[in-house]
Formats: C-alpha cells, sequence, structure tokens
C-alpha cells in the first residue's frame, strides 16, 4: 500500500536557511495494516503524514500509496488523490468539521464536492461509527469523543483505501481514546482499509499491529504486536500473553541502524562518535570502546 524510500523533506525557512524534517526516511505499509507513529515533537511525524497525504510534496525520494507516485503525480491528479485515496482525521475538530453543519450533512459534503448526494451513505457511515443516533446534531452539542467519531465517518466518505490520523485522541481522555481507536479498528477489519496512526500515546499503540518509531526524520525501530509476528517463532521466549509486542531496530538502506541515545548512555558513551562492536555466541554486542580495551586486557 505504502512504498517510501529514502524520503527527504527540506523546508527551506529564508534563503541561508533549511530544516531537514525527514532525511531518508523507509517505511513500507501492507494493504489492510493498522499501523501507529510514534515519536517525539519535532521528529517528523506529521511532516511524514502530510506527505502520504499528499498535501505536500517530498524533496527527494521515493513515495508510492496505492500505486500513485506521489513525487510525480500532476497537481491535477494530486486533488484526484486527495479526494479519493485517502481519507483524514485530525486532533484539530475545527479542521474534521464545519460548526454549522449537521453531522451527516459533514460527512455529506466530500461526496458533493465529488458531485454525488448520499444522504443514505452518510448515515449508514455514522452508524458504522456508533453515530447513527446523532445524525441530525451540530458540533457544538457533541462531545470531543462524539466529534472525532463523526471526523472518522467523515475520512470514509469517498471510500478512501488509506486513512491517515493524526494524533486522532489528542484532545480526548484516555476512555474515550480507547473507544475512538475501537472504532479504527473496527473499520480496518471490517472494510479491509489501511490505517496509518500518528499518536504520542503509547498505550494506544496496543492496539495496533506495528508501530514504527521516528527519530530525527528516520525510521528508528518498529514494534510488531505478537499476533503479527508467529511465524518467527517467539511465542515461547513471549509467554503466552496475546498483547505482547516485539521491538525491531530498523535497519535503513544501507544497511545502518541507530542506537537510541538512552542505549548508548547507559555504555557510558556520551561524547564519543566511536563503539566496539564484536560477534559473541550468534548475538552482536556493542561495547564502549574503553570498556572493550579493559576486556582485552584481561
Ligand atoms: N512548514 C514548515 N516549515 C518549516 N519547518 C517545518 C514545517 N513543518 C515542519 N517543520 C519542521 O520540521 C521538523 C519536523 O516537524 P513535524 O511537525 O513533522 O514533527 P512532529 O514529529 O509531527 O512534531 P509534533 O509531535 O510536535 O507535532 C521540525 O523541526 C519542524 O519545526
Amino acid at each position: 500500500m505504502i512504498d517510501c524510500q529514502n524520503l527527504m523533506k527540506i523546508y527551506k525557512i529564508d534563503d541561508d536557511n533549511e530544516v531537514i524534517a525527514l532525511q531518508g526516511l523507509d517505511l513500507q505499509v501492507e494493504k489492510g495494516e493498522m499501523m501507529g507513529i510514534i515519536g517525539n515533537s519535532g521528529s517528523g511525524k506529521s511532516t511524514l503524514l502530510n506527505m502520504l497525504g499528499g498535501l505536500d510534496r517530498p524533496t527527494a525520494g521515493k513515495l508510492i500509496v496505492d500505486g500513485k507516485d506521489l513525487l510525480r503525480l500532476s497537481d491535477k491528479d494530486l486533488v484526484k488523490y486527495k479526494l479519493e485515496t485517502v481519507g483524514f482525521v485530525w486532533q484539530n475538530n475545527a479542521r474534521n468539521l464545519i460548526p454549522y453543519l449537521t453531522a451527516v450533512e459533514n460527512v455529506e459534503l466530500p461526496m458533493l464536492i465529488k458531485g454525488k448526494h448520499k444522504r443514505e451513505r452518510a448515515k449508514e457511515l455514522l452508524e458504522m461509527v456508533g453515530m447513527g443516533h446523532r445524525i441530525n446534531n451540530k458540533l457544538h452539542s457533541l462531545s470531543g469523543g462524539e466529534q472525532q467519531r463523526v471526523a472518522i465517518a467523515i475520512s470514509l466518505a469517498n471510500n478512501p483505501s488509506l486513512i491517515l490520523a493524526d494524533e486522532p485522541t489528542g484532545s480526548v481522555d484516555t476512555k474515550t481514546a480507547d473507544i475512538i481507536l475501537d472504532v479504527l479498528r473496527n473499520l480496518n477489519r471490517e472494510l479491509g482499509v489501511t490505517i496509518v496512526i500518528v499518536t504520542h500515546d503509547t498505550q494506544l499503540t496496543r492496539k495496533m499491529d506495528r508501530v514504527v518509531a521516528i527519530r530525527d526524520g528516520k525510521t528508528s525501530s518498529e514494534i510488531l504486536r505478537r499476533s503479527a509476528y508467529l511465524d518467527m517463532e517467539l511465542e515461547e521466549e513471549q509467554g503466552e500473553d496475546d498483547d505482547t509486542h516485539v521491538e525491531l531496530t530498523v535497519l535503513d538502506s544501507a544497511r545502518r541502524i541507530q542506537v537510541p541515545e538512552d542505549y548508548l548512555e547507559a555504555i557510558g558513551v556520551k561524547d564519543s562518535n566511536k563503539v566496539r562492536m564484536e560477534i559473541e555466541d550468534g548475538k552482536i554486542i556493542i561495547l564502549n570502546p574503553n570498556e572493550a580495551k579493559k576486556k582485552v586486557k584481561v
């Protein structure tokens, strides 16, 4: 569904300054996957989502979504892509919903832009997200969680193959966040729609098939649900709990890995740009070079 290789996004601030928001990011997403993207503030999560949604153009690299090459798409085809291939759910509901329209009119709007008027379909979508009883309510009479569910129905209006959600639970409490994630999970299962969710909330990642961590504009690690990982025969190691996750560090296209800063600190590597690597009993071990010297002397 998504094939993203060595993706770069550079924002030009002025003649002398630029920000490298994505620096060679690799990401593959299968059709029908529900995956999360986590990362610190400024790591490039929203930038990636904007690229995937065709809201902004990548500077370089490869980005194919649902067979469309987003670096080469004409402006006209990009408009069509945004309307037909992707649906968006934003954290800020002012971006999702028009306040003076009712829930059902909000869901109809993207269909009208495409020239179709489908009240029945809009009602059906609101029922799918558990909002069938609130179709004539306007924004101000819906709770934050209800507004988010309407936003999810809107995102589905034109039958997209990909839903992109940027912090969809960022403005609601934990219980409501759980409900919203369940709604997305059900839609993912029932409709087979691929879903990519940016979140700060690591608790919510339990509900996803896979979570990719972004650090400094690059994919740094992947966490897989054990159920999606059974073929790797990790059952015994991981115990019986089906919710167990496995964390994988990503090898980029040049076979490099990024070692988390806290791991380096834990082995006492702070200011140095060197570590020592050894293979021992089929394992790769990363050592503080000074420690390694001591070890060699012994
Ligand atoms: N339009 C823009 N112009 C210039 N710089 C930008 C623009 N958008 C993002 N950036 C910069 O790119 C980097 C990545 O930003 P991005 O918003 O993608 O991060 P993020 O991981 O989504 O952060 P947050 O979790 O705080 O939303 C940051 O340094 C940010 O300041």
